[in-house]
C-alpha cells in the first residue's frame, strides 16, 4: 500500500464542503465493482487498499459551480461475514444497497444489510439497486418491495450493458449532497443554540458572582 492510500483514509476531510463519501452495501458478487467500474468507466482510478479490505474510486464532478469530489468505498471481501467495519459507514453521506435479480437470496438479505446501516447512519439516502437485468428483461415486470416499504428509491440496472446505472450514481451524489448540507445546517442550528447556552449561563454565573460580591461585608 502507498502512503496516498494511507492519506486517502483521512476520514475528516469528510466535513470539508465539496467532499463526500458513499458507500456501497449486498452480498458478494451481486456486481457492487462492476457497477462503479461501469460508471466511472474512463479514467477511474480504483485505489486498492487490502489492508483495509476495501477500494476507494474516486470521481470528480461539478456541481452548481461547484467541484465536488466523491469518494465511492467499495468492499472486497468482507460482506462475507455478514458485517462491514463500522468505519465502513464512518461519515458516509448515503449508500447504494444492491442486490441481483438473478440470484433471490440476495435480495432477502437487503434487510440485514439495511438494519446494519440505520445502527451506524440513521438518516443518509439509501438508494435500492437491482442489478443485472440484462440476463431476463422481464424480471422488471416482478416487484420488489422492500425499498417501497422503506420509502427508499429503487433502480433496476445493469452493469453489463450500463441501463441506468449513470442515473443511479448521479442521484446518489446530489442525495449526498443535499443530506450534507441539511446535517450541516442543523448543525449550525445546534451550535448557534449552544452558543446562546453558554451566553447565558455566563451571564447568570456573573450575576450570581454580584450576588456574593453584594453579600460580602464592606471591608471600608
Ligand atoms: N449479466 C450480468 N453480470 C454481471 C452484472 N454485474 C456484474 N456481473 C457479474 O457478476 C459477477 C460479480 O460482479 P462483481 O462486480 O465482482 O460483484 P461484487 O458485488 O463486487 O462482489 P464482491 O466483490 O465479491 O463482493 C461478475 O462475474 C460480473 O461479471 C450485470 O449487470 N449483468
Ligand atoms: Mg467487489
Amino acid at each position: 500500500m502507498d502512503a496516498g492510500g494511507i492519506s486517502d483514509l483521512d476520514l475528516d476531510k469528510y466535513d470539508s464542503d465539496e467532499q463526500v463519501k458513499i458507500i456501497c452495501l449486498g452480498d458478494s458478487a451481486v456486481g457492487k465493482s462492476k457497477l462503479m467500474e461501469r460508471f466511472l468507466m474512463d479514467g477511474y482510478r480504483p485505489q486498492q487498499l487490502s489492508t483495509y479490505a476495501l477500494t476507494l474510486y474516486k470521481y470528480t464532478t461539478t456541481i452548481n459551480e461547484q467541484t465536488v469530489l466523491v469518494d465511492f468505498w467499495d468492499t472486497a471481501g468482507q460482506e462475507r461475514f455478514r458485517s462491514m467495519h463500522p468505519s465502513y459507514y464512518h461519515k458516509a453521506h448515503a449508500c447504494i444497497m444492491v442486490f441481483d435479480v438473478q440470484r433471490k437470496i440476495t435480495y432477502k438479505n437487503l434487510p440485514n444489510w439495511y438494519k446494519e446501516l440505520r445502527e451506524y447512519r440513521p438518516e443518509i439516502p439509501c438508494l435500492v439497486v437491482a442489478n443485472k437485468i440484462d440476463a431476463d428483461m422481464k424480471v422488471t415486470q416482478k416487484s420488489f418491495n422492500f425499498a417501497k416499504k422503506q420509502g427508499l428509491p429503487f433502480y433496476f440496472v445493469s452493469a453489463a450493458d450500463g441501463t441506468n446505472v449513470v442515473k443511479v450514481f448521479k442521484d446518489a451524489i446530489q442525495l449526498a449532497l443535499s443530506y450534507k448540507k441539511n446535517s450541516k445546517d442543523f448543525m449550525d442550528e445546534v451550535m448557534r443554540e449552544l452558543e446562546n447556552f453558554d451566553l447565558e449561563n455566563k451571564e447568570s454565573s456573573s450575576d450570581k458572582d454580584e450576588e456574593t460580591q453584594e453579600g460580602k461585608p464592606d471591608s471600608a
